[in-house]
């Protein structure tokens, strides 16, 4: 069975203080309890990654970077963070391929294989992200789209490489929209994704793989989420603000570890 796994994506969020009063409140009501049954990821702004690596020293939270550059050398590229830098940090976890870097920092499927390599060869989780605009899933290109995005990644690893990546579905549309995917049309999207990998890697192995959702994801609706066979846990953004809303999220998690 796979363990849960809720990332919360805090996106171009947060100050030092308001960072801090997030974490104590999360840490004071039950955060540190869930993790022998849920794995739980916080994933701040880069300037924050030290400032929450302190908070979190003695819990088995992870902390995940929101993004690295493809090169893996230091050197003349200003702005930018390699993966190594993660490491240093305590990083575990990079985002790659959120829909917000494809639309506005204009990444190709190709530079996020490059970043999801990057990750592997540094000893990091890539946690790649892929989904259909409102657009492309009206056209009946759902699964055109998807298939180009999960394939381009998975095509360009090896199987082991492979059998480290964590995905994530997040449509477009249901991105802060307060628009959620029904649990049976992510289902139905997970079960897809996890065939296009069983295609590369075999089903033993795709069966192993984490694909979480994301999307307007929150605590009243991650338990029906949760509960759907191929949704290993979630990514969630704003809900991830709030640590009560995020709590409610995690022990949603929590409730279906408990039901399989
Ligand atoms: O993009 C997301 C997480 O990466 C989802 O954001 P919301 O939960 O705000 O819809």
């Amino acid at each position: 069975m796979r363990k849960l796994l809720v990332a919360a994506n805090w996106k171009m969020n947060g100050r030092l203080e308001q960072n801090r009063a997030l974490l104590q409140s999360l840490k004071n009501n039950g955060l540190l309890e869930l993790n022998h049954e849920v794995d739980v990821l916080i994933i701040p702004p880069a300037c924050y990654l030290s400032q929450v690596s302190q908070e979190l020293v003695g819990t088995q939270v992870k902390l995940g970077a929101q993004n690295i550059c493809s090169w893996l050398q230091d050197g003349a590229f200003t702005g930018e963070m390699n993966a190594q830098m993660m490491v240093d940090l305590n990083v575990s976890h990079v985002l790659v391929g959120h829909s917000e870097r494809r639309a506005f920092c204009a990444e190709s499927d190709e530079l996020v294989a490059e970043k999801t390599k990057a990750c592997l060869v540094s000893g990091l989780v890539p946690l790649v992200c892929v989904g259909e605009t409102l657009d492309e899933r009206e056209q009946g290109l759902l699964q055109a789209v998807l298939s180009r995005q999960v394939l381009t990644v998975a095509k360009s690893l090896d199987e082991e490489a492979l059998s480290k990546v964590v995905w994530a579905y997040e449509p477009v549309w249901a991105i802060g929209t307060g628009l959620t995917a029904t649990p049976e049309q992510a289902q139905e999207v997970h079960a897809f994704i996890r065939s296009l990998l069983a295609t590369v890697m075999g089903q033993v192995a795709a069966d192993k793989l984490h694909i979480l959702y994301g999307g307007s994801v929150k605590a009243n609706n991650a338990v029906e989420l949760f509960a759907q066979k191929d949704i290993d846990g979630g990514l969630i953004g704003g809900a991830s603000l709030s640590a009560s809303d995020f709590l409610g999220i995690c022990n949603a998690a929590k409730k279906r570890e408990q039901v399989s």
